[in-house]
């Protein structure tokens, strides 16, 4: 995490540096959230450098502005409601129980292998995309080079490798439910998704709509990073096992949260100046790029007390600032970038951490759970080994039926 790390020694919320071979400038803090997120302020088209794009994001809602962003963001609002938040629960946690029966058997388990699959395969399910018993290694595969390319110029050539399969592998699907040939659920991705039509009513081209069908299936693979780290945090903190146990006072949904705040994942995101503005004695210029660091602000000082200190009583009382919790984006889910798919990660990550603490019982062995923040996306080293797994319950469903709490942020 190159930009916080900066930061701190410049002692500057606002710097200029080189990313990616271009001149930048970088920001962070709950001030600077807020004037990122402002629509007048700022833009996202070319804002993104192309490797990432051409790897990660994909080109669609991404880098869109103004109406069409705001049409665009609506259609994936729109598969997040209540029930099909519900709905995530529910098939990840019975794909996790399916997992785990596997690690009963095995002498060893990598959760961070494995819990990918998981969540490719949930993700698929939940969002309507048919996926071959014979091609899930490989989706899995792909869509993990995607999410891990984003800090490295080599991984990002596998990652836009692996983007090509996919929206061709997409593609297809999207034409298979034009033809009727598919016939996906009227409330899932893949069918909101292959019918939607933009602001002018036109519809997507099948790849256009190929690449949306993956923004509503690939970032859930980036949940596990988060799993990871909760497996890890678990075993640091043991007495959080008893407390998750008892979820008592939403502790789950605070160890969740605290998990997305302390832990690093998605560093950063792009933007360009809309029209020139000052700020903090600073001129911004038209088209300039900006840079605004996202786990610098949510261990700022400012925000938090002892940013530096793993605590999830510290969500008890905590205000609900949309700028100075950011591990998927700030500010306004509608209005904005902020990250359409913050429900399902944090129903899922609690449902994930409440079966490993009531439904489990394993040994974490001899492994080396450092990790580093010099690699981004990072993990543990190990991706976190459990042995002598057993299931303490024939099926995940009292946890399918405890009360949910969709809300992750009231902005
Ligand atoms: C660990 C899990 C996740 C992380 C860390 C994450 C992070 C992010 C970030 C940083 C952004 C960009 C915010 C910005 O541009 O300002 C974003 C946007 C987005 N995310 Fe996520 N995300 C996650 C899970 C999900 C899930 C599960 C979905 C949907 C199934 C999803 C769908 C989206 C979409 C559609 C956008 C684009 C929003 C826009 O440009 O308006 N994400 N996410």
């Amino acid at each position: 995490m190159f930009i916080t790390s900066r930061r701190r020694e410049l002692e500057s919320d606002l710097f200029e540096t080189r990313l990616l071979g271009k001149k930048a400038v970088c920001m962070a803090g709950e001030e600077a959230v807020e004037k990122f997120y402002d629509n007048e302020l700022f833009v996202r088209k070319n804002a993104v450098p192309g490797v990432i794009s051409k790897s990660l994001l994909g080109e669609g809602v991404h880098g869109m502005d103004g109406e069409a962003h705001r049409h665009r963001k609506r259609m994936f609002l729109s598969m997040m409601t209540p029930e099909r938040i519900e709905d995530m629960k529910d098939i990840a946690l019975q794909e996790l129980d399916k997992k785990a029966k596997l690690w009963e058997k095995r002498s060893r388990t990598v959760i961070y292998d494995d819990i990918r699959e998981v969540l490719v395969r949930s993700g698929c399910r939940w969002a309507g995309v048919p996926l071959k018993e014979e091609e899930a290694a490989q989706r899995t595969r792909e869509m993990g080079m995607m999410v891990d390319s984003f800090g490295s110029l080599s991984r990002m050539k596998d990652g836009k490798k692996a983007r090509k399969s996919q929206e061709e592998w997409l593609a297809g699907i999207v034409r298979q439910v034009r033809k009727g040939k598919l016939q996906p659920a009227e409330h899932t991705a893949l069918y909101i998704i292959s019918h939607y039509r933009d602001e002018n009513g036109k519809r997507l081209s099948a790849s256009e709509a190929a690449v949306e069908v993956n923004n509503a299936v690939r970032p859930l693979l980036a949940t596990g990073y988060f799993i990871v780290f909760g497996c890890l945090a678990l075993h640091e903190f043991p007495d959080i096992s008893e407390k998750l146990a008892a979820d008592e006072n939403g502790f789950s949904q605070m160890f969740a949260q605290e998990v997305r705040r302390y832990y690093p994942f998605a560093p950063a995101m792009a933007a360009k100046v809309k029209k020139p503005f000052t700020w903090h004695d600073y001129q911004f210029k038209k088209d300039q790029l900006v840079v605004l660091d996202f786990f610098g602000t949510n261990r700022h000082p400012d925000s938090w007390n002892d940013p530096d200190t793993f605590n999830p009583e510290r969500f008890k009382d905590w205000k609900g600032s949309p700028f100075s919790f950011v591990p998927q984006g700030g500010g306004d889910h509608y209005a904005g970038h902020r990250c359409a798919g913050e429900w399902l990660t944090v129903i899922v990550m609690r449902a994930f951490f409440k079966y490993f603490t009531t439904h489990l019982s394993y040994e974490v062995p001899e492994q080396n759970l450092a990790w580093s923040l010099s690699r981004v996306p990072t993990i543990p080293k190990s991706g976190f080994v459990i042995t002598n797994v057993k299931r303490l319950h024939a099926s995940p469903e009292q946890l399918e039926q405890d009360e949910a709490s969709q809300t992750v942020i009231k902005s």
